[in-house]
């Protein structure tokens, strides 16, 4: 395999410095901060409230040992100096325990906040995701953008709250600590940063490695994580085995976790590196801190006891100024993700229709196209090029045409569901580019091509359209199976409408291709609509079942515009009008008879099929 033609998909940011990353990050604070904030107020008050309460009471706590160290350490018999530290003793002891209690209540908070901020901005990636206007599925680099957010960005959300409350946590402890030793002596402040600053520079530097690292590996991630869904996957088993491809795949993903591992020991070592400098420098530093020290007690500037509760300030702040570091260089890389996340969901939100209010009306009496014009994203040519046709209501007519020729494209087109790049599409007289989307798709029942196996129970893989339809003794369900033929696939399952339509579930049944399509033509036909659009509803249909939903397609036809997309000619004899396609432009038009007399097209395939069962 070629080493490299994949990574012509480099994500946006992989070529950004750290310092644009660092830029990027009150961004994602803030974005975790108001899903954090959407998951609970309350919760995250609480959170705030006691964080801040544990460090003031840190603080407190650390001003509390002057006094009994002062008391312990002044002249006098051993009794009366325990006698005179006791009430300071006391004053210690409560204020660790309050800080405790604080930090376990901060705990508890934090414990329900993470899996509900996770739950919230899994809401927020599929709402947003569902109401993106189709065309953005077309584009690979939607796609990509969307496997990034909901693969890893959910995810990192769920970390980033967490680094979210230690980096305030720690922040606030720092505060606290330095401000204790600053009430001490105020020379105590520079010794403090002095003793602090190497760790976190220690841990801000392996931070960046293991960013850059990140970064550079995320494209060689993201096609191991592909491959291991293909490994993994139900749909891809049998083709796996089929072409014996076991071996390419297996060593393209062991040729990329090569890659990987390679990485993670150069990062690893990297990273113990500058530990050990860091360390080295600190290890330094802390020694002229208590050097600094050691000499103020000498020469008087500071008493003793004083002296004591420093040491034990500067170890605090120490150690939440490493916290700090660690939280930081976590959300450093955390915080990518948490970008590609937001960068999703503002992409997406970007691609959704503008809301119009102008409503399609029931009882349009037809549809017309106006040169219409459709190219897909980063397609040089036009899927439908130019076709201007009128379908009258209660009309069924059909598309028909080569592989490729444009019908499944302008089917989608006439239904809304991509929107023209020139000229107009209208029902009625509301023009579909400036309808509200709901209400053309209330009106639109569309029997697709390849229809989706909704891993749901029979009843409801024929009613997944129209829910909330009242049907209290399931006659409309029990008329539409028997009209797409599903009632027979019905009576052969285990639980009949109960069953459960998945494989991959305990006592799930599978269906046939066949089978399937009757569910989904089915499901087309309980959705009622004013338009109904079948493509290909029957391709992988036996004959007996092909006929009766035929059949059925022009018996509904009252009242509805019937647009009915099949390579299967004989079944195109009975529509009203009949449109053949050719490179995206209608070619042809008119009903059977009078395209067989044209002899064009239509008459030359027709001719063909013909002449095949005839022989
Ligand atoms: N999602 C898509 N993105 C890009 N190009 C597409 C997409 N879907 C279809 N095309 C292209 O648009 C053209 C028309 O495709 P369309 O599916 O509309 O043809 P069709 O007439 O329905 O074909 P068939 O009879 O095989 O179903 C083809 O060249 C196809 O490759």
């Amino acid at each position: 395999m070629a080493d490299t033609y994949w990574l012509l998909s480099v994500p946006d940011h992989a070529d950004a410095g750290l310092r644009e990353v660092l830029r990027g990050i009150p961004a994602s604070l803030r974005l975790v901060f108001s899903l954090v904030w959407q998951a609970g107020p309350g919760q995250t008050v609480c959170v705030f409230v006691l964080e801040s309460l544990s460090a003031i009471l840190a603080a407190c706590g650390l001003l509390s040992v002057t006094a009994v160290l002062t008391a312990l350490l002044a002249t006098g018999p051993d009794a009366d100096r325990l006698t005179r530290a006791l009430p300071a003793i006391v004053l210690m002891v409560t204020l660790l325990a309050a800080r405790q209690l604080a930090v376990f209540g901060a705990a508890r908070a934090q414990a329900s906040l993470r899996p509900t901020v996770k739950k919230v901005a899994e809401a927020r990636l599929y709402e947003v995701s569902v109401h993106t206007d189709l065309a953005a599925f077309d584009d690979p680099g939607f796609h990509d953008a969307m496997a990034r957010a909901r693969d890893r960005g959910i995810l990192y959300v769920g970390m980033a709250t967490d680094r979210l409350i230690e980096l305030v946590g720690s922040a606030l402890m720092l505060l606290g600590a330095a401000g204790a030793a600053s009430t001490l002596h105020p020379a105590l402040l520079p010794l403090l940063l002095l003793s602090a600053l190497p760790s976190a520079w220690t841990t801000l530097r392996a931070a960046r490695i293991m960013h850059d690292s990140v970064q550079r590996f995320s494209t060689v991630h993201r096609r191991m994580w592909s491959l291991a869904r293909l490994l993994a996957d139900r749909q891809s088993a049998p083709e796996i085995r089929a072409h014996t491809a076991q071996e390419t795949l297996l060593g393209e993903r062991q040729r990329l976790a090569d890659l990987v591992c390679q990485e993670d020991i150069r990062v690893g070592r990297a990273e113990g590196r500058g530990r050990l400098v860091g360390q080295a420098v600190s290890g330094t530093a802390v020694g002229m801190t208590y050097l600094v020290l050691c000499w103020m007690l000498r020469s008087g500037v500071m008493p003793l006891a004083v002296t004591g509760s420093a040491v034990i300030a500067i170890r605090s702040a120490q150690s939440a100024l490493g916290r700090l570091a660690v939280a930081l260089s976590k959300l450093l890389e955390q915080g990518l993700y948490v970008q590609d996340y937001s960068d999703f969901l503002r992409e997406a939100r970007s691609r959704q229709r503008p809301v119009h209010p102008q409503k399609v009306a029931d009882d349009f009496d037809r549809i017309s196209l106006d040169s219409v014009t459709f190219t897909y994203p980063g397609k040089e040519h036009p899927a439908v090029a130019d076709v201007s046709m009128t379908i009258i209501a209660g009309q069924v007519i059909a598309l028909v045409g080569e592989n490729g020729s444009g019908k499944s494209t302008l089917a989608k087109v006439i239904a809304g569901l991509y929107l023209a790049d020139r000229g107009s599409v209208c029902w009625g007289d509301t023009n579909l580019a400036q309808a509200e989307e709901s209400s053309i798709y209330q009106r639109l029942a569309f029997i697709m091509q390849a229809p989706t196996q909704w891993p749901f129970s029979a009843g409801v893989n024929i009613t997944i359209g129209r829910p909330e339809k009242e049907d209290p003794d399931g006659v409309a369900l029990h008329s539409a199976a028997l009209r797409s033929t599903a009632d027979e696939v019905v009576a052969r399952l285990g639980n009949g409408y109960e069953t459960l339509l998945s494989k991959e579930f305990h006592n799930g049944a599978d269906l046939s291709g066949g089978e399937w399509q009757r569910f989904s033509v089915a499901r087309g036909f309980y959705r009622d609509a004013r338009v109904l659009i079948c493509d290909e509803p029957s391709s992988a249909m036996d004959a007996k079942a092909e006929k009766r939903v035929f059949d059925t397609i022009r018996d509904l036809s009252q009242g509805r515009t019937t647009v009915l997309i099949t390579h299967r000619l004989s079944g195109v004899r009975r529509t009203d009008r009949i449109f053949f396609m050719h490179e995206g432009r209608i070619v042809e038009r008119g009903t059977h008879a009078e395209l067989m007399r044209a002899q064009g097209r239509y008459f030359e395939l027709y001719s063909l099929q013909a002449n095949a069962f005839a022989s």
